[in-house]
């Protein structure tokens, strides 16, 4: 099931430097595993803002929110989630 998700991060500015480096690198860790078993499937930078667009693909809104949770920025991030399903005119097989 796929789902578009918008990331907007908003990391406190009194987090001390070393702290946001780590989660940062954390973070970029952990997009890099899930881009690469398939789950994350989309990665963009919203331009001109700390935020990205996503497109994620998951069995189901439970094993979503249990990813989204799990990643080392979530306490920082505004999370929206809208679920997406194949449009009739389509033509990539995989967009499902
Ligand atoms: O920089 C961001 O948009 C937050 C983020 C999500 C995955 C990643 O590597 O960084």
């Amino acid at each position: 099931m796929l789902f578009h998700v918008e990331m907007e991060v908003r990391i406190p500015h009194d987090l001390p430097t070393e702290r946001t480096d780590a989660l940062k690198q954390a973070e970029r860790i952990r997009a890099m595993e899930l881009q690469r078993t398939g789950v994350w499937r989309h990665l963009w930078r919203v331009a001109g803002r700390y935020a990205n667009v996503s497109v994620l693909d998951v069995s189901g809104p439970q094993e979503l929110h249990d990813m989204l949770s799990s990643l080392p920025l979530f306490p920082f991030m505004e999370i929206r989630v809208t679920p997406l399903c194949r449009h009739p005119s389509s033509i990539h097989d995989d967009d499902r």
